[in-house]
């Protein structure tokens, strides 16, 4: 199996299976950095970035967008002064979908 973030996304859907416990934790081992959060509901993988300024936050957060817009699959995106917080889940089946541990994998790639 390749590595995470080289992975294909799937085109998800309302109805799409949510990952289980046990995806959930095999795939959580490429992506150490990020928390399993829950926020009404809904289970989020969530990662806080730091920088130097705003302007190298800001230009990770515009690479953040190429790879969702590439991807077709977009997170929710916090830039502040010296910080961005990444948010990825799946909006239309309201949960956690592979996508979103693939895309959370490519996202820790842009952020060298
Ligand atoms: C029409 C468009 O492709 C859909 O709304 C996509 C856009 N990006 C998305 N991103 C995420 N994270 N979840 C979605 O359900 C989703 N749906």
């Amino acid at each position: 199996m390749s590595q995470l973030s080289e992975q294909a996304c799937e085109a998800c859907s309302w109805d799409a299976p949510h990952v289980t416990p046990e995806e959930m934790e095999t795939y959580r081992a490429d992506i150490p950095d990020w928390q399993i959060v829950e926020r009404d509901g809904i289970m989020q993988l969530e990662r806080v970035f730091k920088f130097r300024n705003f302007k190298q936050a800001l230009a990770f957060t515009n690479r953040v967008g190429d790879i969702a817009e590439e991807a077709g699959h977009h997170p929710a995106l916090l830039t502040e002064w010296g910080k961005v917080t990444v948010t990825w889940w799946s909006h239309e089946m309201k949960g956690l979908h592979k996508n979103d541990f693939i895309l959370a994998a490519r996202t820790d790639e842009v952020a060298q």
